[in-house]
Parts: structure tokens; C-alpha cells; sequence
């Protein structure tokens, strides 16, 4: 459903991306892997049209989507829990969870319903929230947009270990529904048995593609240093 081939990406000058392909299928998971600094939130970046590859494509079921303005790409059925959360903090959860809400599925006593903490803290702003539960509301904000695609990029960073547990439960849960996910995250250990495939980029260069099992430890010691 989502596939890129031969991207490149620019900070100015600077040159991010140099040859990123990639491709995951309708209700797949996704493992965008790589040491710090290698291009992976770049290539998200690129994917949701914030940062807009230079050359290459980028496709969503097949449409191209590459270059389009952010919003545009967001309607297409790519919805993003950024790093760093971004949840609105001067709102409540309730108002979190309308305010970027599209017509579908996921609305909010869906959501709710996936991370009971949300139901609890309707009436509560972003900014009082604990770390877990702003993650819990930029993932449910991200899925009130009805997407077909779920990114996350580094969503359990900092978070407990019993809160890390509630939301890969939270999104294993979306991917049996049938949602396509591509994540990032620093913990394979929990990262691992939810993918179906996995792309290592090294210096803004995907240098291998495969199935988890795949991941050979030569592989890991080359290209993650684990
Ligand atoms: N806003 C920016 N301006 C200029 N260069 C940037 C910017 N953001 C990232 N870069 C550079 O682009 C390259 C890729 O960074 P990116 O954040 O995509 O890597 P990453 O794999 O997501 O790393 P991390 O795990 O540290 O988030 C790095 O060399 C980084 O220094």
C-alpha cells in the first residue's frame, strides 16, 4: 500500500536522504531501523510531505504522493504520531480527539474505548497529562483522522515499561483490525515481534530489507550496533 522508491531529502544544503526505498503491504508492519542520525524520521518526514523528497516517488495504493502538501497526504489516509507527541496542549482530551477528527471508524469513544486512561482524563488539558497518557492521546488524535496508514515515530520513548506494554497491546490491537503501521522505535525487543518486515537505513541509504527473522546478528552488529 505504501511504497517508495528511490527517495532523496534535503535540510537546505544538506542532504538527508540519498537513496530510500521501502515498500509494506496493505495491513503489514513496518520496522524503519537504523542507528541515531541514519534518516528515519526524515523519511517520515518525507512520507507525510514535511519535508518533501527532491527526487524519487512515493506512493499511497498506487496514487503518487510524493511533494504534495502535508494536508493532502493526510486526506489520503496517512495519519502521523510524530516524535515529541505534539498533542494540543491548551485543550482538553476531548477536544484533542475532535479537533483533526475525520468521518470513519475511530471516533472518540472509540478511541476511548482502546486506552480507557483517555475516557478517564476527558475533561483534563494536553499539558497536564503524564507522558504515557500524551502519548495515548497523540496516538488516538492520529486515528480520529481515520487513516489507513498509522506512522509512529518514537512513540514509547521515555515511557514506563507497564505504559510501553499498553500501547504496543494498543497497537497490535489496530494491526489484527486490518490498520497498516510503519514504526519507529529504539526497543527491538518490542518492536520486532509486531513487524512483518523491516528496512535498515545507514546514512539516509536503505541497505536492507526483510522479515525480522531475517536480522541476522552479523546484520545487527553492521548496521545497528546491538
Ligand atoms: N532540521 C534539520 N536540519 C538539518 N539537518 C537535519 C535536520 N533534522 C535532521 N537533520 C540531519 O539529517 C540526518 C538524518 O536525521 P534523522 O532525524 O532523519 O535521523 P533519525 O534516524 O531519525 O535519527 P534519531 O534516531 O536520532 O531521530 C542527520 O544527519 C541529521 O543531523
Amino acid at each position: 500500500m505504501l511504497e517508495l522508491e528511490r527517495i532523496t531529502a534535503f535540510y537546505g544544503a544538506s542532504q538527508a536522504l540519498f537513496d530510500v526505498s521501502l515498500s509494506l503491504g496493505t495491513g503489514e508492519a513496518l520496522a524503519l531501523l537504523g542507528r541515531n542520525g541514519m534518516g528515519k524520521s526524515t523519511t517520515i518526514r518525507a512520507i507525510c510531505g514535511l519535508t518533501p523528497p527532491r527526487d524519487g516517488q512515493i506512493r499511497l495504493d498506487g496514487q503518487a504522493i510524493g511533494g504534495q502538501p502535508s494536508h493532502r497526504i493526510a486526506r489520503a489516509g496517512i495519519g502521523l504520531v510524530p516524535e515529541g507527541r505534539r498533542i494540543f496542549p491548551n485543550l482538553t482530551v476531548a477536544e484533542n480527539l475532535t479537533a483533526a477528527a475525520r468521518p470513519g471508524y475511530w471516533d472518540r469513544a472509540r478511541v476511548e474505548a482502546l486506552f480507557p486512561r483517555l475516557g478517564e482524563r476527558r475533561g483534563q488539558y494536553g499539558h497536564s497529562l503524564s507522558g504515557g497518557e500524551q502519548q495515548m492521546l497523540a496516538i488516538g488524535r492520529a486515528l480520529t483522522t481515520n487513516p489507513r496508514l498509522l506512522i509512529l515515530d518514537e512513540a514509547t520513548e521515555g515511557l514506563a515499561p507497564v505504559i510501553r506494554q499498553e500501547i504496543w497491546t494498543a497497537l497490535r490491537r489496530l494491526k489484527d483490525e486490518g490498520l497498516s503501521l510503519l514504526i519507529v522505535d529504539k526497543i527491538l525487543a518490542e518492536l520486532l515481534p509486531i513487524a512483518d518486515r523491516c528496512t535498515i537505513l545507514e546514512k539516509g541509504v536503505s541497505v536492507w530489507s526483510g522479515a525480522p527473522d531475517g536480522l541476522d546478528p552479523a546484520t545487527r552488529d553492521r548496521f545497528l550496533g546491538v
